[in-house]
């Protein structure tokens, strides 16, 4: 990893109490730096920022601009519990992002499964969450990881993409930031009570094409049918000509719309 400069200075917005962010002017990927911190004991709360990342990581070996301007974060959580519960945090996170840029712009933000935010159907954030196990299989951490496109985007050969800026939002990441995490603490602290079955139904209601046409792409092969529902664990339910389909991991594309991956 290289260079990793600390910002000096509180951070000028406020947090959650149990939310402590450290600043850093660039890093590999703070996905990386946090899930180092949690294998040395770091409590849950621990939040990097870097104003810049040089190896920004998305799903499946993606990788993810991030030049300053934009948000990159990660956040560490310890819930506890199953993998398979854990892995809804997704859930948690994209409601969360949804919900900072929500306001900041003229259209609704759109969540698309698994872990994209989109506006205009244009890919504004991503999240990557990585994570490890006790030996008795319980969650040890769970990495949050959120990028999203402040002040510029890039331009993707097969889907689209947009900022706040581009949107007409003219702020700052670490504002951005401060939205995001008080949304965050809203819906973990809601997950944590009442599990998944809120933040599900608040999922669908800002779904991005439910109820239309989709492509799904898995490893080894594509399928086209209608979106029809989240399952009660959040894996996607496609209806097919062939049945119902559930799927748990791959891309799935819009047809007539922005293409976004995720
Ligand atoms: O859309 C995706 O594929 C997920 C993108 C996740 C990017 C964020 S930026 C902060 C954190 N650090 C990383 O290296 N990745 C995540």
């Amino acid at each position: 990893m290289s260079e990793q400069a600390l910002i000096p200075g509180a951070f000028p917005h406020r947090l959650p109490d149990w939310i402590r962010p450290t600043v850093l002017d660039r890093c590999g990927s703070t996905n990386d730096v946090v899930k180092e911190m949690a294998r040395t004991g770091a409590p849950e709360g621990t939040l990097v920022r870097a104003i810049r990342q040089e190896a920004g990581r998305g799903r499946r070996g993606r990788s993810w601009l991030s030049d300053a301007g934009n948000l990159a974060c990660t956040l560490l959580l310890r819930p506890g519990g199953t993998p398979q519960r854990a892995a809804e945090l997704s859930f948690v996170t994209a409601l969360a992002a949804g919900e900072a840029v929500d306001g900041l712009v003229a259209a609704a933000p759109k969540l698309k499964w698994p872990n994209d935010i989109l506006v205009d159907g244009a890919k504004i954030a991503g999240i990557l969450l990585e994570s490890e196990a006790d030996i008795d299989g319980s969650v040890a951490w769970v990495a949050v990881g959120m990028g999203l496109n402040v002040r510029h985007h890039p331009d993707m050969a097969d889907y689209a993409t947009t900022s706040l800026l581009a949107q007409g939002a003219d702020v700052e990441p670490d504002q951005v930031m401060a939205a995001y995490a008080g949304a965050f603490d809203r819906w973990y602290r809601r997950w944590q009570e009442f599990g998944f079955a809120p933040v599900r139904a608040a999922w669908l209601n800002a779904a991005h094409g439910l109820g239309g046409p989709v492509t799904v792409r898995l490893h080894d092969r594509s399928f086209d049918g209608r979106l029809l529902d989240l399952d009660a664990d959040g894996a996607l339910l496609v209806e097919t000509p062939a049945g119902r389909v559930r799927v748990t991991a791959g891309d799935v594309f819009f047809p007539h719309a922005a293409q976004t991956t995720s």
